[in-house]
């Protein structure tokens, strides 16, 4: 019989990123791993570093067993919900976008000033 999940998406595991309420998203499902963070045999800090945002790539740099997987399972609350973008790249680069537009708008101003000095000194060259 199919089961019902709930979603969060990565401002939901944002907030949840303290030792005292900490989220992970690994493989797109999130797990609650508060209660597990001081029996980690990989100690805490990595878990609470790699919160707030998707942590697949960190877990499985680490090689975890099986039966680590499996013991993940008790810690799992939900899907990890992929349809509101990880806001803090699309920021960056919003950002970027909008310095590329002064420079083009800098190099712009320059090229004319350029041609205007060149076409004067040639008038009067003449
Ligand atoms: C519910 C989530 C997790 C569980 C149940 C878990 C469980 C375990 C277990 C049982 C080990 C011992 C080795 C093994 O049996 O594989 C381990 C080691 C380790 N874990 Fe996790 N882990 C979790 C999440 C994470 C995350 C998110 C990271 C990294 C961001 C991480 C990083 C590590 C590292 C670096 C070690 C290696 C320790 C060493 O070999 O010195 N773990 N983990």
């Amino acid at each position: 019989m199919p089961t019902l999940s709930n979603f969060y998406n990565i401002q939901d595991a944002s907030n949840h990123n303290t030792k005292d309420d900490c989220w992970i998203i690994v493989d797109g499902k999130v797990y609650d791993v508060t209660q597990y963070l001081d029996d980690h045999p990989g100690g805490d800090d990595v878990i609470l570093a790699a919160t707030g945002r998707d942590a697949t790539e960190d877990f499985e740099d680490a090689g975890h067993s099986k039966s680590a997987r499996e013991l993940m399972e008790q810690y799992y609350i939900g899907e990890f919900d992929t349809s509101v973008p990880i806001s803090t790249k699309k920021g960056f680069s919003e950002k970027f976008k909008h310095l590329k537009n002064k420079q083009y708008l800098g190099i712009s101003v320059a090229v004319v000033g350029i041609s205007v000095v060149v076409g004067f000194l040639y008038i009067r060259k003449k």
